[in-house]
């Protein structure tokens, strides 16, 4: 449901797995998030019910939204500023009018869903657009917005745009890029032990033929990410693990060193503003995620690190990082936390971090 700029967009969804329940999410195009705003129950044999404001809402009976006038197949409702609309259908058409009306002026139309099979193959999406009249798109929102207010449970559901957004555009990002030489010779073989990395997304992009990069799968066993021509491995980091409640698990990976010519990686780190306390922002996940989540169970992983997210600032992670991955520099000129996170002194090795 949209106006014509898309300045109010709520898009009415009903899962195939969830074929009873119809859920209504609002687009916030500014700050790109989406909320569900309300729920439609119809169970075959019970009387349809309606709740606002995600599982903490109360259900109750449709009826108290819609007064359903059988005689002349429609029903009214009560908007945001108590002028009563209804919703018909002209030609077949549905739309909404305001039931005072007698001209029955649409005020928000229904536009069937359409295909493009000739030209472009794609389908677009049923849709009802409400008249770009600005009472009318307020007094729209007014009634959700006051229904919402009710319960003090919205769920905002993820979005990675929004994400992206809310945690660095605005905040204050510190993207990451460094090019990487694995050096091959008699003395060296440097790899990069088991590690996760440490923002929300990382585009990795594998410049040389060499295989060596690995991915931990659930079950715990590493398998090979060999170069694709053309493309990034994209891994997911701890801070969009941490934000998501674990619905998205942050990638274990490790490089092995190569066994021959010199392997060069260009990674790019999508990083957080320095002073987000993860642990204080995270989403409030829809509950279906959480149970899909919960229903995976413990995920084996043999890397350990940014697991502080949850309680300090993302740049304090990220220094405990970089301290553990290089011990001795830190111990030069960060003393203090270098004897917190090693009270026995200097590691033969750092950590890959
Ligand atoms: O070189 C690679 O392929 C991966 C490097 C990496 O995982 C890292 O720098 O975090
Ligand atoms: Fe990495």
């Amino acid at each position: 449901m949209a106006v014509a700029d898309d300045t109010i967009f709520y898009e009415i969804v009903t899962r195939f797995w969830h074929p009873h329940l119809t859920k209504i999410h609002r687009n916030d195009l500014e700050n790109l998030v989406v909320e569900t705003v309300a729920e439609i129950e119809r169970v075959p044999g019970r009387e349809p019910r309606v709740r606002f404001g995600g599982d903490k809402g109360e259900w109750v009976g449709a009826d108290a939204f819609v007064q359903f006038d059988e005689e002349r197949g429609s029903g009214t409702f009560l908007g945001g500023s108590n002028v009563r609309y209804r919703w018909e259908t002209d030609k077949g058409r549905l739309q909404l009018v305001n039931a005072d009306d007698d001209e029955h002026t649409p005020i928000a139309g229904f536009h069937p869903h359409r295909r493009h099979f000739f030209v472009f193959r794609m389908s677009k999406h049923a849709f009802i657009e409400i008249k770009p009249v600005p009472e009318i798109a307020q007094d729209m929102e007014k009634l959700i917005g006051e229904q919402q207010q009710q319960s003090s449970y919205p769920i905002t559901s993820l979005m990675p745009l929004s994400l992206a957004r809310s945690f660095t555009e605005e905040r204050g990002n510190v993207h990451r890029g460094k090019i990487i030489k694995y050096p091959v010779g008699a003395d060296s073989d440097q790899g990069v032990g088991p590690h996760f990395d440490g923002g929300f997304l990382t585009l990795l992009l594998q410049a040389t033929e060499h295989r060596g990069l690995q991915v931990q799968n659930l079950g715990g066993e590493w398998i090979d990410a060999p170069p694709v021509p053309g493309t990034f491995v994209v891994n997911i980091g701890k801070a969009l693990e941490a934000v998501t409640q674990g619905v998205a698990i942050a990638t274990s990976h490790r490089v092995l060193s190569p066994a021959s010519g010199a392997r060069y990686s260009v990674p790019f780190f999508q990083m957080i503003a320095q002073d987000v306390v993860i642990g204080k922002s995270v989403l409030a996940m829809p509950v279906e995620m959480l149970a899909l989540r919960d229903a995976r169970g413990k995920v084996a992983s043999d890397s350990v690190n940014y697991a502080e997210y949850g309680q300090l600032a993302a740049g304090q992670v990220m220094l405990i990082g970089r301290i553990k991955s290089h011990p001795d520099v830190g111990q030069r000129h960060y003393p203090q936390l270098f004897h917190q996170l090693f009270p026995h002194g200097l590691p033969a090795h750092g950590s890959a971090y």
